[in-house]
């Protein structure tokens, strides 16, 4: 049976892919045994990220994407390639695009190497989870992230950025102009998506995420330790250090656990909280005392659902706003418009509120062509459990597609010649949906926490912007990498200026 499942997963499985593929036209650069693509794919990103690029220009997609453009310009706009033994279809049809992330949220999903890859980082939490699991883990998750929940998270956002506010005014006092903000921001995302989970700024909180971003660190080269079948259980440095790791932070993900059940059982409260993991226990206990054993939420997948959140939840959400700031302090004419526009929307200098969110119109385009210019995540996949149709397509089953969005935003063909220009402008009249503009993908399975994102990337700009002037710093060097996400390569750098009185 092992030979047999063996010769399947490494020979006959992708042959028989590869063939129906061929029949319908869709081709691709030749893998070679066991890895595929990968190091054409890694030669050409070292090609052409080696050095940084000769000006603030937004046209980033030959250099984190070479991989697409090259094949693209051979094989169309489907083509296919191997990352290791899984294909991959890579799809750039809006029409495409919109069937794949609105149907099939049932049949497609993780592809076991993405899984493997997160494994001891975010385990079974909502972002790796397939199909039944999946529905039952977004219908647990996804309250917290909506109405009147999520209302109730602006006062912490406002406090973690006045706290931020504060130690920048500190350090302009002692003297000091420059500022690298990348740093700060996710910071200042990670105080507040750690105050989101467990309520207080507890020690403990801040020592879990302080060792999840160093196995999430570990885990971003997984790729390169999985090429060899069966590596994973190698006794190697890097994997005794991620179980390490991992052990660390499930350690004191249970105390914190333990002691709210403790307080339960003493008397001391009613409930196991209302944060995000208080929320979690709640149901667990709920499900327990209504003798639910249908889906099952266990400890395990709570303490993945924490490590999910935490990972998707900070990251990203501090690239949006470091891009946004980079291009504002390039682009002063949009910077003072918004800042105006924060002005008159918060009178007398008030600190914003819930209210005033959906009157920040200009700032709102400027989030939108920061995201569409500098999406955090640049790729979507999606794996075919089944065998599928998209469009005139006959997808097999293990198939992977992946959705190039960075690639997508880019298109001249979409968005017309001015394509990678900053021109918040062209998110004056309408909202892009469909598969055109979709930095938190698109259908069921997309980024539950959007509502959170836009809430506090709006909050904190509309802070920062009240109180400080931005100018790109002489020492930035436009330099965007692609580690999982879109993140400039030495931060970004920029002078602060303090705007001490009200301008109307
Ligand atoms: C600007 C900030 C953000 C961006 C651009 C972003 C983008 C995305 C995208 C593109 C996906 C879909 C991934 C895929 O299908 O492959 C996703 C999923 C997800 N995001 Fe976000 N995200 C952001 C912020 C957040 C925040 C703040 C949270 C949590 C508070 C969050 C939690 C999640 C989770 C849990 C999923 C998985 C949803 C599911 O599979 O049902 N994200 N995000």
């Amino acid at each position: 049976k092992i030979a047999y499942d063996t010769i399947s997963c490494y020979w006959l499985t992708p042959r028989r892919i590869r063939k129906k593929m061929e029949k319908q036209g869709v081709r691709g650069p030749v893998p070679r045994p066991l890895v595929g693509n990968i190091l054409d794919v890694a030669a050409l990103l070292a090609k052409s990220t080696a050095k940084d690029m000769s000006s603030i220009d937004h046209n980033i997609v030959d250099r984190l994407l070479p991989h697409y453009t090259t094949w693209t310009k051979q094989y169309g706009k489907r083509f296919i390639y191997w990352n290791g033994m899984e294909p991959r279809l890579c799809l750039a049809e809006t029409e495409l695009i919109k069937e794949v992330l609105s149907k099939n949220s049932n049949v497609c999903g993780r592809s076991w190497l993405q899984r493997q890859g997160t494994k001891h980082f975010i385990g079974k939490g909502l972002l790796m989870a397939n199909g039944e699991d999946w529905y039952h883990q977004r219908h647990i998750v996804a309250p917290s992230f909506m109405g009147d929940k999520l209302k109730s998270y602006a006062g912490l956002m406002v406090e973690c950025t006045d706290k931020l506010i504060q130690s920048l005014e500190t350090e302009l006092d002692s003297g000091r102009t420059e500022f690298e903000i990348a740093d700060y921001m996710k910071q200042l995302t990670a105080d507040i998506i750690s105050r989101t989970e467990f309520d207080a700024n507890s020690d403990k909180g801040n020592q879990i995420f302080h060792l999840l971003t160093l196995l999430q660190h570990l885990c971003a080269q997984a790729s390169r330790h999985l090429c060899l079948p069966g590596s994973r259980f190698f006794p190697s440095k890097y994997n005794r250090e991620i179980k390490s790791l991992k052990m660390e932070v499930e350690r004191l993900l249970m105390e914190i656990i333990q002691s709210r059940k403790d307080g339960v059982e003493i008397g001391r409260s009613t409930c196991y909280g209302s944060d995000l993991l208080g929320m979690l226990l709640n149901e667990m206990q709920r499900k327990k005392d209504d003798g639910d054993n249908g889906f099952s939420l266990n400890l395990q997948l709570i303490m993945d659902e924490c490590k999910t959140f935490f990972f998707a939840g900070h990251e990203t959400t501090a690239l949006l706003l470091t891009w946004t700031i980079m291009l504002l302090a390039t682009n002063p004419n949009w910077q003072q418009k918004v800042r105006h526009e924060v002005n008159q929307v918060c009178h007398n200098g008030a600190t914003p509120s819930v209210e005033h969110l959906s009157k920040f119109t200009l700032l709102n385009m400027v989030i939108n062509e920061s995201l569409r210019l500098y999406p955090p995540a640049t790729v979507l996949p999606r794996m075919a459990f089944e065998d599928i149709k998209v469009g005139d397509l006959e997808i097999p089953k293990g198939l992977s597609i992946w959705i190039p969005v960075l690639a997508i935003h880019h298109s001249e063909e979409l968005w017309g010649k001015d394509v990678n220009e900053f021109k918040p402008e062209r998110f004056a009249s309408k909202p892009f949906s469909g598969g055109r503009f979709i930095p938190f993908a698109a259908g069921p399975r997309n980024c539950v926490g959007q509502g959170f994102a836009l809430m506090e990337a709006k909050i904190i700009l509309a802070m920062l912007l009240s109180k400080f002037s931005f100018t790109i710093s002489d020492s930035y060097r436009h330099a965007p990498v692609s580690v999982l996400t879109i993140q400039p390569k030495y931060g970004v750098q920029v002078y602060l200026t303090p705007i001490n009185s009200y301008q109307p």
